[in-house]
């Protein structure tokens, strides 16, 4: 197992009355994606900014890499893709990320290569100011990723781009976490990340309601596995202990994690029915029963 690349343990941090990080903790290894998720004002970019060590918690420690991010901010491998980034338009990509590798100590080859993993090659002498939406975030994602970070932080990077050029981005990252790189994404477009995150954390002001692996998760007791198959409802007459499990509304089965191997077990070797679409509970499902937990939460 991988030792924590970033380790946050039990960090609580005030502006004045309130509380905006309550005992909050992670921990994430080399190669992992973690979804960050909560309403708006939950502490998601609070902790974000401990994270990059731009603020000290009032309690609790963080450590990337093994250091202080708040004492050694320019010796760490940390990357940064912020909500609202703001590109010189005047300067073509090329110049753009050039300025940036020259600012950090980076080979200018590295800027070549860059330009070409993000697909921005034949763009690269046009200026920034006349790059699409989905282009100025590749290249913003470019300048996060110039010094080839560790650790990357990407606060709403899809926001405005369309279905095609998002799953572009999460095409590029993932591709980086192949390589090793430990992902934070901070996002409300929870459908987008689905398939793609290892871990998950909800927040709600400012606690960490759930975290986990995806696996986890999706086997909260209190979240229901569909199962889809052809002719469910002649089965479910037929068969009643089947049956109390039939949704009739959605015309399928659905169980909780606990009876899900018995549901498979009995369509399978009783029924001989192997057609089955088992649709496991969405980030989305989890998320909103993560939510009927935050009224419980003072604020
Ligand atoms: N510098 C600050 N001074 C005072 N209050 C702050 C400061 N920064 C954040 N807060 C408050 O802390 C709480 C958490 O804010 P934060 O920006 O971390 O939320 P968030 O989850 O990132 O929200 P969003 O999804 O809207 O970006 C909010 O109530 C916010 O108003």
């Amino acid at each position: 197992m991988n030792s924590a690349v970033v380790k946050v343990q039990n960090v609580h941090k005030d502006f004045g009355q309130l509380k905006a990080l309550n005992d909050v903790s992670l921990s994430l290894s080399q190669g992992q994606l973690l979804g960050l998720l909560g309403h708006n004002g939950a502490g998601k970019t609070t902790l974000i900014k401990l994270i990059l060590g731009l603020s000290t918690p009032d309690g609790g420690q963080v450590e990337v890499l093994g250091q202080n991010p708040a004492t050694n901010r320019d010796q760490l491998s940390l990357g940064y893709l912020p909500e609202h980034v703001s590109l010189y338009g005047n300067l073509t990509g090329f110049e753009l990320l050039n300025y940036f590798a020259k600012l950090r100590g980076v080979k200018p080859a590295r800027v070549f290569s860059v330009l070409e993993q993000l697909q921005l090659q034949e763009a690269q002498h046009r200026l920034v100011k006349t790059y699409s939406k989905g282009m100025r975030q590749r290249l913003a994602l470019g300048q996060a990723i110039l010094a080839n970070p560790k650790v990357l932080i990407l606060d709403e990077p899809t926001v405005g781009l369309d279905p095609e050029a998002a799953q572009m981005l999460y095409g590029q990252v993932l591709t980086l976490k192949q390589q090793g790189c430990a992902v934070i994404v901070c996002t409300h477009e929870l459908t987008l990340v689905d398939n793609h995150l290892d871990q998950a954390m909800v927040m709600a002001k400012g606690h960490c309601i759930k975290q986990g692996r995806m696996e986890e998760l999706r086997n909260l007791p209190e979240l229901k596995t569909r199962i889809e198959l052809g002719g469910a409802a002649l089965l479910a007459q037929k068969d009643p202990e089947l049956g109390q499990y039939f949704d009739l509304h959605q015309n399928q089965f659905s169980v909780a994690a606990e009876q899900k191997s018995w549901l498979v077990e009995r369509l399978t070797e009783k029924h001989q029915r192997f057609d089955l679409n088992v649709l496991p509970p969405s980030l989305v499902e989890i998320y909103h029963s993560c939510q009927r937990h935050t009224s419980e939460i003072a604020s």
